[in-house]
């Protein structure tokens, strides 16, 4: 068990005895701890009592039992835990790593509930803060639309058809039209056994489907699978669009971003090249220039947050860099150039200074952008014919 919980980048604290569990959790932080994961028999709580004291201290709750018939099971969820494990076989091992993992997130995912009926909606919310999600809750449409608008963090809504002043449908198609099914989940959710709801929810753009009341499980798998599916297609995403030594935004990824983008009068397009990059291969090998290339992503994170950013291929990097002014685009370019002629990156027991030439434009939206890139490309090769370590810019500055 502890092992499982170190592969899922925690630390377990173990304990033997209830007693033993109280004395650690009152000598800590309560925020400190992620969840509680309990057997239900221990030597000093023989009946669940340890799983009784976890859930009283707010921790979200993983009950381990040794079997489980029905009796057990119902006494077991009663106490309010996420889960419960039977120790059978090594699967659950596998089981509880997902679900710490999961727990992990949660914590940094908000879940939307939407259902007029006070008494289902804090129900409904109990339970996902049991799962340790950020929840809010909202009794109409518009409060649901509002807080979505507001709140970045949500990834889930769960919405029950009890609505009045708009169906459920009509409100789901209305979460649709900022958010698709990759970046936002739907639950539809009814009391109502017969009836088409469920098709029609879904086909109106709800991710899945509860009947309520539901057993606790069914609530549990629903809601993580539909989270594990936003949260790998964001993975994909991710890796699809950065680069993977630096974590910069890959070529593909900056085109695309360009398009999207509004022009400001004072941008300027560069190309960024390394300088005598192969003698860093030379002298300190293929890791430690990829070492130098992380520390000038880094930098360039660092220096150009709100300017689109990527790593175009070997030691050359591209940058928009926004500003209204071309002169102070110009001199945050330079000051990086600068910084970096000073930098001394440590690698193993010694340090590698580098240097950067850069090549810009002024970033004109009339113009192709294959057009704009061929120009700093052949400012940049200006840059190192004047000897590297500095920067060419044509036509020269407009609006010093
Ligand atoms: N470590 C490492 N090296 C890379 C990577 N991609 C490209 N390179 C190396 O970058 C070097 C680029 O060398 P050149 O194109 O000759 O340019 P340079 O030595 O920087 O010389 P100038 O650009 O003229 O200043 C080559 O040795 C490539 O092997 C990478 O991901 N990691």
């Amino acid at each position: 068990m502890k092992r499982v919980i170190g592969k899922a980048q925690l630390t377990a604290i173990c304990c033997d005895s209830l007693t033993q569990a109280k004395q650690v959790f009152n000598q800590e932080s309560p925020e400190q701890f992620l969840c509680a994961v309990v057997d239900y028999t221990l030597p000093d709580a023989p009946h669940g009592e340890g799983i009784q004291f976890a859930v009283d201290a707010f921790l979200p709750t993983i009950a381990l039992t040794t079997d489980l018939d029905n009796e057990m099971r119902k006494h077991v969820l009663g106490f309010g835990v996420v889960d419960y494990i039977v120790k059978d076989s090594v699967q659950v091992f596998e089981y509880l790593q997902r679900l710490l993992h999961r727990l992990e997130i949660n914590k940094h995912t908000g879940v939307l509930v939407v259902d007029s009926e006070r008494r289902s909606r804090s129900a409904l919310c109990t339970r996902l803060t049991q799962l340790n999600f950020l929840v809010y809750p909202a009794s109409n449409p518009d409060l649901a639309l509002q807080i979505q608008a507001e709140t970045p963090d949500i990834k889930l809504v769960l919405v029950h058809d009890n609505l009045v002043e708009q169906s459920a449908i009509s409100l789901i198609a209305q979460f649709r039209k900022s958010a698709d099914a990759t970046q936002l989940a739907i639950i539809g959710m009814t009391d109502k056994r017969s009836g088409s709801i469920s098709a029609r929810l879904m086909k109106n753009g709800a991710s899945d489907f509860l009947y309520l009341p539901c057993e606790h499980e069914e609530f549990l798998c629903r809601v993580v699978q539909n989270m594990d599916y936003i949260d790998q297609i964001a993975e994909i995403q991710r890796a699809a669009n950065s680069d993977y030594l630096t974590g910069l935004a890959n070529r593909r990824y900056f085109f695309e971003q360009l398009t999207r983008y509004h022009a400001r009068a004072g941008d300027v397009l560069a190309l960024m090249d390394l300088d005598h990059f192969k003698r860093v291969n030379d002298n300190y090998g293929h890791d430690g220039g990829d070492k130098v290339l992380q520390h000038v992503a880094n930098l360039i994170q660092q220096h150009f947050k709100q300017d689109l950013t990527a790593r175009f291929g070997g030691e050359e990097f591209c940058l928009l860099v926004r500003d209204d002014k071309q002169q102070r685009a110009l001199e945050r370019l330079d000051a990086f150039r600068r910084e970096m002629e000073a930098a001394t990156i440590p690698y193993e027991k010694q340090t590698i200074q580098c240097t950067v030439s850069l090549g810009a434009v002024g970033f004109c939206r009339d113009e192709p952008i294959e057009q704009l890139l061929k120009s700093a490309d052949d400012n940049l090769y200006t840059a190192k014919k004047k000897g590297r370590n500095c920067l060419v810019m044509t036509p020269p500055v407009e609006n010093a």
